[in-house]
């Protein structure tokens, strides 16, 4: 399947020289929810920015369902919906007028029956006729929601979208991205909580300074990420790994005074009991074991640091 947003050697070099994003290309397959993590200054939202076209690139190209988005910029944008960060200020707008204004600039007919239907799903219906100011901080984030999907967009971006809110506020997020992702909507979010990737999406992607750095299956992040490391501190060092433990792929450490074994800790079958047995019989002792596990974060982290 063709993706649904290609962007293929983007680069943005500011006015005053500073370059955002280095040669950076990207698919995005349709119905995917695809997290881009990044630190801050990464380029985040200077990528989101230039493929909604609030930013214009220096060159590359993207492609939204198709349309060129630098020469078809309508057609591109119709199928784009925006989640910013905060609230543009109109105080005094009432919650149902404002969504269906938000339809409106896209050049739609009215549609209050699809404006309820989108307030309904947000848990905003009951608040359709106050102004914004009366709504609580989390209700204006589910707002920006509402307004960015009133063009039923194929596609919504969300900018760091549970950023400063409380846990509730974050799950409440993460359950109106699954809701939407169930109809089919791609979702591309940009997010510094790797918990929040990990919770709901299907791709990760990582930038930095400018540049992808990595772009992965969440799951198959997942499956790295299930593999540990068991190490044993011997009690007698070895020069080499016995014979009789070769099918362990052991490798010895610290001057060999400590065997690590690596396994993946979601197998059935881990291999650590028969390691064990093996040890013994080969005669070698240990005198203490850990195990560690690298998380995400510490991928991440680490690809930072590298970049
Ligand atoms: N209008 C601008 N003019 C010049 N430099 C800019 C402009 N906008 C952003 N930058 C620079 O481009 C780099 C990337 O900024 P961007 O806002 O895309 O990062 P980000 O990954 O979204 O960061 P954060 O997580 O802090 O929001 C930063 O160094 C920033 O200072």
């Amino acid at each position: 399947m063709s993706p649904i947003l290609s962007v293929r050697d983007l680069e943005k070099t500011y006015d005053g020289g500073f370059q955002a994003l280095k040669s950076v290309s990207l698919d995005i397959r349709q119905g995917e929810v695809f997290a881009l993590l990044g630190p801050n200054g990464a380029g985040k939202t200077t990528l989101i920015s230039t493929i909604c076209g609030l930013v214009t690139p220096t060159s590359g190209s993207i492609f939204v369902g198709g349309h060129d988005a630098l020469k078809d910029y309508r057609a591109a944008r119709q199928m784009i919906g925006l989640v910013p960060q905060e609230m543009p200020t109109a105080p005094f707008e009432m919650v149902g007028d404002t969504v269906a204004f938000s339809r409106g600039l896209f050049g739609l007919p009215p549609n209050r029956e699809l404006v309820d239907s989108i307030l309904k799903d947000l848990t905003l219906y009951e608040k359709r006729d106050n102004p914004i100011m009366a709504l609580s901080g989390g209700m204006k984030r589910r707002l920006l929601v509402a307004k960015a999907l009133a063009h039923e967009p194929q596609i919504l971006f969300l900018d760091e979208p549970t950023a400063g809110v409380d846990v509730e506020l974050r799950h409440d997020m993460w359950r109106i991205v699954g809701e939407l992702k169930k109809k089919g909507v791609t979702i591309i979010l940009t997010t510094h909580y790797i918990e929040e990737a990990e919770e709901m999406a299907d791709r990760v992607g990582v930038i930095n300074k400018g540049e992808i750095v990595l772009v992965e299956d969440k799951a198959e992040l997942m499956r790295k990420l299930g593999r540990k490391l068991l190490t044993l501190n011997l009690a007698e060092p070895l020069s080499e790994v016995p014979a009789i433990l070769s099918q362990y792929d052991l490798c010895l450490e610290d001057e060999g005074s400590s065997l690590v074994y690596t396994y993946d800790s979601q197998a059935d079958r881990t291999g650590i009991t028969s390691l064990l047995t093996d040890l013994s019989k080969a005669g070698v002792r240990f005198q203490d074991l850990q195990t560690d596990q690298s998380s995400l974060e510490d991928i991440f982290v680490d690809l930072v640091r590298q970049g």
